[in-house]
């Protein structure tokens, strides 16, 4: 697997230098979700597919980008899911941006995940992975140097309330503003990656992206967004649900399947379990 890691932070770093001088326009293209692929996003998934093409170990690769599985070595391991670059909208206002990698074995099921990772892209560049634990690297002088462990605490401050609020569930806006009055801030950027990041990093809080009346299954995709971050959560002592079940349980039938999500620290996750259960069909 520390293969796969090398290459994860080769294709940062690159990424990276794109970021900086690539242009941001939008391609004449659209991708599986119906999203007009910016060039940037574009660029990027050619640099993470070439530089997985030369990792033995992995099986295949799929992209948020690409339409299907791209097989890779017949003998090897594993296979990955990625989003190579998740807010890409959000590099024309200069906010911060992200890659998400989910490591499988077998078959790209949540249960199959095996390991997980994610960068975030801002006035630094970290790289987060989880395995066993969840470790935070940061890139000083083109080299990912260990920070620190990241552990989720029972109860965090901190709340990103995801998706067009006048489609949100009357009983889903209701539990945001018991969350609000409970004293909890408002933490949203508009990128999945910043914003899960945030919540880490601060100890705990809740990132919430629904099932709305225009996309009752979410927004956020199953395999390059939701299982990534959700093995994430739960090795950091948090834990991700689709408001009724682990997140990792979800089913998916195709690869560019979404699905509603909640991520954070134990308490806010016992509200939304409780809270879904009772109002929800
Ligand atoms: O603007 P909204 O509806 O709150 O959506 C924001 C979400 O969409 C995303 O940008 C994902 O979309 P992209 O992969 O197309 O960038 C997430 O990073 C973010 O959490
Ligand atoms: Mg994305
Ligand atoms: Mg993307």
């Amino acid at each position: 697997m520390t293969e796969i890691f090398d290459a994860i932070k080769k294709s940062a770093i690159d990424i990276k230098n794109l970021i900086e001088t690539g242009d941001t326009s939008k391609s004449t293209n659209e991708n599986s979700t119906g999203d007009t692929q910016l060039k940037l996003d574009i660029a990027s998934d050619e640099i993470i597919e070439a530089i997985f093409k030369d990792v033995s170990c992995i099986k295949a690769i799929v992209s948020e980008e690409q339409e299907e599985i791209i097989s890779l070595n017949e003998n090897g391991k594993y296979l990955i899911a990625y989003d190579p670059l998740d807010g890409s909208s959000l590099v024309d206002v200069n906010l911060s941006v992200g890659s998400i990698f989910g490591i499988y074995e077998n078959d790209f099921t949540g249960n199959n995940l095996v390991a997980a990772a994610y960068v975030v892209y801002g006035p630094r560049v970290e790289l987060v992975i989880a395995t066993d634990d969840v470790k935070m690297y940061r890139l000083i002088n083109n080299e990912f140097k260990f920070m620190q462990e990241l552990k989720l605490n029972e109860k965090g401050k901190l709340n990103a309330p995801g998706s067009t609020q006048n489609c949100w569930a009357p009983f889903h806006k209701k539990m945001i503003d018991e969350i609000f009055e409970d004293g909890y801030r408002l933490r949203y950027s508009g990128g999945m990656v910043p914003d899960l990041h945030q919540i880490l990093l601060k100890g705990g809080g809740l990132f919430s992206y629904p099932g709305t009346t225009d996309r009752p299954k979410g927004k956020l995709r199953q395999l390059f967004e939701v299982f990534p971050f959700a093995y994430i959560y739960e090795k950091a002592n948090g834990q991700a649900i689709d408001g009724f079940k682990r997140a990792l349980e979800v089913e998916t039938t195709h690869i560019h399947d979404t699905t509603p999500c909640f991520f954070g620290s134990n308490e806010e996750i016992k509200k939304v379990l409780k809270v879904y259960k009772e109002n929800a069909k």
